[in-house]
């Protein structure tokens, strides 16, 4: 990652090093491309390689400590107690970082032999996919580890949220791998060497980010993978998981052996695998994902995506459901509406939806302090996490009751999620609220061994120690002024963690304390510049009383602790329900409110081929467009893949800036968020359901992969013309603006009657090529959408308002002019303008084009292979990459 010029320790000869240096040499061979945070005392210490790489990353500085084979050994610390910002910062710049613990006290080492030292182990591997501190992790994002595997054809992406225990693995065909990665987002990827290998994988792998693992091949193979997996769930066999097909069990192996390894053995709480197939849910290609800015903006910011604008959660658990929602949009109707009734009940009833967000802002994240609780990293704040979770759920159940609102019974999500949630419905949920409730006091650390918060009257024996401990510290207020009086010195009695406690004098009132008769009280014990301690046998007597007083005191409460972490891990399964429960409550909730703010109706949505949006609005650019004061123009848009009703394609023309891709955007978030089970910002909606939305709408140069802008382009219309059904959306933005003109022409052309006769899909297609107009007449699925501007003055007004028929003219000379190219340059652009208008051949030149284009060709006569499969029969598909097939499409094109 950085220049430097100390080799790895992992390549170092351990021969001759000291047992501490042995010990560490040993962690490193353990976890060769870790960074190991060895601990000493109150410090994590990285030594050679790693030292110098961590200093660089971190602006620490960087040290020695003794030698190695003559050599000194280059060293780097931090402190134990602000690790977590340390590691924060290694995580993000893509280290993995090895955590090796002192796992006995001194005392406990110095039993063996006094030149034993202590005993230190990795306890745990950290990476970005396996995060669990709140520190680490985005509050309202998901923090996903996800694996690839392939087998018999089939792919599987496998991952697991670790923070909260939630597991899925959905099966795909392998094309759409990078669509179901992207889907995902996640923080880390794991995948076999082999596959890492292909070239196809690999860039779905980039596209998706996240930091990719390679991972040996034999961690895939079958049986390895079962074992594991079964080892991770606790269970004799996978059957109950429902079938899970090879290349899933591959896939979620690769996650088992990778926790295996990075939790050091500490077994996390996890649900079984949730099994998605990809007939559930809505394709959207990485591509279309960004163009939408559905999760995140071009520029990876929330806020400004859709998410961010619609976004009302008052829970974290509930941002990131919302987010899954509309990550994966759902297919069948009635799964749809289920969500729909959800957030119209919530609507319906503004009081106590208030009242239920105002409950649920208390409510914290459950199920990441109880995932953090089960890999033993929790404390005491995060049980104070499940008691105020368990709490809201109990207090929302009586809410609806105390509203009224159970008389009618509720949509069955609601039910359903007020049952999990509510632990009055669990003996043993209900049993752990009441524990925690009475055994939890008022403050609570983030450690179990900073002590204080198990409530008095819980644990008899935990008060007596404590009375103990602080009667003997009243006796110590005592004690030193019957010893100011009986010395005449002005003393004090003071504690530290080296003496325990002391008397202390200035030094220069110090001298009666060394002379008979006091001398025979006072010990001396350290002499300071200006002060100077002593002890008396007394105080010597009480420092021990309290000591052992408070450390059984800790001892009472930790083993409290103890307790309670395994009651909560033993109601892992019904504590993640609640939280799915309460997360459910605040995602409908949530979409009420903002339905209710922005006036969004609920969408209808079905099996049929339809799209009819009357009175559209597009949620980010309107809160965009109203912040400058400006209003949004809502716009109707239909569409009907039959054809039937209406056009099932859209040519959409009109000026630069006159809002066309707005348009466009609006329409296809308008079916994520149908089919995402939101209100919809428009006077109304029905849909006949996407199975894929495709998007091309102005993408930039991909220069990380070598593709210029056109290419990009063109690779992205490949997929869309390869993969787009009769129940797919697409949106298609000035295809072929980055060619010659013609040639771009053609493009546009070829694709659009393409889309029109051979995908059969519902499309709006954006150009500034008029003579696309001329396809209305042309074929009978397609019609002429506009985006209005009128001159008023010279100039140009834009009104936003979406009409049938094609533009008259571009204005692009006009809004040259808007956006305040030099007078003299837009004068003579009108000149040039003129004179090409008037030179420029009509249309008419392309009345000659045969119709249907895209149809099959007519049968020749001839009884043997037509050129194209010859060719076909000769092309190796598993052989080529990616741009060697495009470039053999085209070769097929042209053969036609
Ligand atoms: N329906 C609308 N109501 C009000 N303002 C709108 C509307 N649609 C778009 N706008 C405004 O117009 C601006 C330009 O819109 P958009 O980018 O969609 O235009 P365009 O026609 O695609 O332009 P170009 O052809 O130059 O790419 C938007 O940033 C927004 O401020």
């Amino acid at each position: 990652m950085n220049a430097h010029a100390s080799p790895s320790a992992a390549q170092l000869d351990p021969t001759g090093a000291t047992p501490v240096m042995q010990q560490y040499f040993d962690a490193k061979s353990r976890q060769p491309d870790a960074l190991v945070f060895f601990r000493m005392g109150d410090f994590y210490e990285l030594f050679f390689d790693d030292a110098i790489r961590a200093a660089a990353a971190l602006g620490i500085s960087q040290t020695h400590r003794g030698t190695h084979n003559g050599q000194p050994i280059p060293m780097a610390g931090v402190p134990v107690h602000a690790a977590e910002a340390y590691l924060a910062k290694l995580i993000r710049a893509g280290f993995k970082v090895a955590v090796c613990e002192q796992i006995e006290s001194p005392a406990e080492a110095k039993k063996r032999g006094s030149k034993s030292i202590v005993a230190r182990d990795i306890v745990r591997v950290v990476t970005p996919g396996t995060l669990t501190e709140e520190g680490l992790l985005d509050a309202r994002g998901a923090n996903r580890l996800a694996a690839v595997a392939l087998r018999a054809g089939q792919a599987a992406v496998a991952s697991v949220e670790l923070s909260t225990g939630e597991v899925e693995s959905l099966l795909v065909a392998p094309s759409s791998l990078g669509a179901a990665l992207a889907a995902l987002q996640p923080s880390e990827v794991l995948v076999p060497d082999r596959l890492f290998a292909d070239e196809t994988v690999n860039l779905a792998l980039k596209t998706a980010g996240g930091l990719v693992q390679p991972m040996a091949q034999a961690l895939a193979e079958p049986s390895a993978s079962e074992a594991r997996l079964k080892r991770l769930y606790g269970v004799e066999t996978l059957d109950g998981f429902g079938g899970l097909a090879g290349a899933e069990i591959s896939a979620l192996g690769l996650i088992a052996a990778h926790l295996e390894t990075t939790q050091a053995g500490k077994l996390p709480v996890l649900s079984p695998p949730r099994r998605a197939g990809e007939a559930d849910v809505m394709a959207i290609d990485p591509a279309t994902r960004a163009s939408l800015e559905i999760e995140r903006t071009l520029s990876g910011q929330r806020d400004g995506s859709l998410l961010g604008c619609i976004d009302r959660c008052v829970t974290a658990p509930g941002s990131r459901m919302l987010a899954a929602r509309l990550a994966r949009p759902l297919l069948d109707p009635a799964a749809i509406d289920q969500r729909l009734d959800a957030v119209q009940w919530m609507l319906d009833r503004r009081r106590l939806r208030e009242r239920l967000r105002d409950s649920l802002r208390k409510s914290g994240d459950l199920a990441r302090a109880l995932s953090r609780l089960a890999l033993g990293r929790g404390g005491p704040r995060d049980l104070g996490t499940l008691r105020d979770g368990l709490r809201t759920g109990e207090a929302l159940s009586a809410l609806v009751v105390e509203e009224g609102a159970q008389l009618a019974p509720p949509p069955g999500e609601i039910e359903q999620a007020l049952g999990a949630a509510n632990p009055s419905l669990s003996v043993e949920l209900s049993g752990l609220l009441a524990e925690l409730e009475m055994g939890l006091g008022a403050d609570l650390p983030n450690q179990p061994r900073d002590g204080g918060y198990v409530a008095p009257g819980v644990r008899p024996e935990l008060d007596q120690a404590r009375a103990l401990r602080d009667d003997s510290r009243r006796v110590i207020v005592e004690l030193e002024s019957r010893l100011v009086a009986e010395s005449g010195v002005p003393l004090k009695i003071k504690h530290n963690a080296v003496l325990g406690y002391f008397v202390e004098t200035t030094a220069g009132k110090a001298d009666p304390l060394f002379q008979p008769p006091l001398n025979a009280t006072f010990i001396h014990r350290q002499t300071l510049a200006n002060q100077v301690r002593f002890t008396t046998v007394e105080l010597a007597d009480l420092d021990a009383r309290i000591a052992q007083a408070g450390e059984r005191a800790l001892a009472i409460e930790m083993a409290t602790f103890e307790a309670w972490r395994e009651a909560a891990c033993a109601l892992a399964a019904p504590i993640q329900a609640a939280a799915r429960g309460l997360a459910t409550l605040d995602v409908d909730s949530a979409l009420a409110e903002w339905a209710e703010d922005q006036s969004a109706v609920r969408p209808s949505v079905d099996r049929s081929f339809c799209f009819e949006a009357v009175g559209a609005r597009h949620p980010v650019v309107e809160a965009a467009v109203k912040r400058a004061g400006d209003p949004f123009t809502p716009n109707d848009c239909a569409l009907d893949g039959a054809a039937e009703g209406y056009a099932r394609l859209s040519i959409v023309t009109g000026p630069n800036m006159a809002g066309k891709s707005t348009f466009l955007r609006q329409n296809a978030i308008l079916a994520v968020m149908a089919q995402a089970g939101c209100f919809v910002p428009a006077r109304s909606l029905r849909l006949g359901v996407v199975d894929r939305l495709f998007s091309r709408v102005g993408a930039g140069d991909d220069l990380a992969r070598g593709r210029s802008t056109f290419m990009a382009e063109m690779v992205e219309t490949a997929a869309i013309l390869t993969q787009a059904t009769p129940r797919s959306f697409v949106i298609l933005d000035e295809i072929g603006r980055g060619t010659a003109t013609w040639d771009g022409l053609a493009i546009a052309w070829a694709c659009a009657e393409a889309l029109h006769g051979v995908n059969r899909s519902r499309a709006l297609f954006a150009t500034h090529y008029h003579e696309l107009a001329t396809l209305e007449e042309r074929l009978p699925g397609v019609s002429n959408l506009s985006l209005r501007a009128k001159e008023w003055n010279g100039d140009l007004v834009f009104l936003h308002e979406a009409g049938p028929g094609p533009a008259d003219r571009s204005y692009g000379v006009q809004v040259a002019k808007l956006a305040g190219v030099p007078p003299a340059v837009v004068a003579r652009a009108r000149q040039v303008l003129e004179r090409l208008e008037s030179e420029a051949e009509s249309p008419a030149r392309l009345e000659g084009l045969p119709l249907f284009a895209s149809a099959a060709p007519a049968p020749t006569g001839r009884s043997g292979p037509s050129p194209v499969e010859e060719a076909l029969k000769g092309m190796e598909p598993d052989g080529m990459s990616p741009r060697e097939a495009m470039e053999a499409l085209y070769r097929l094109k042209g053969l036609l």
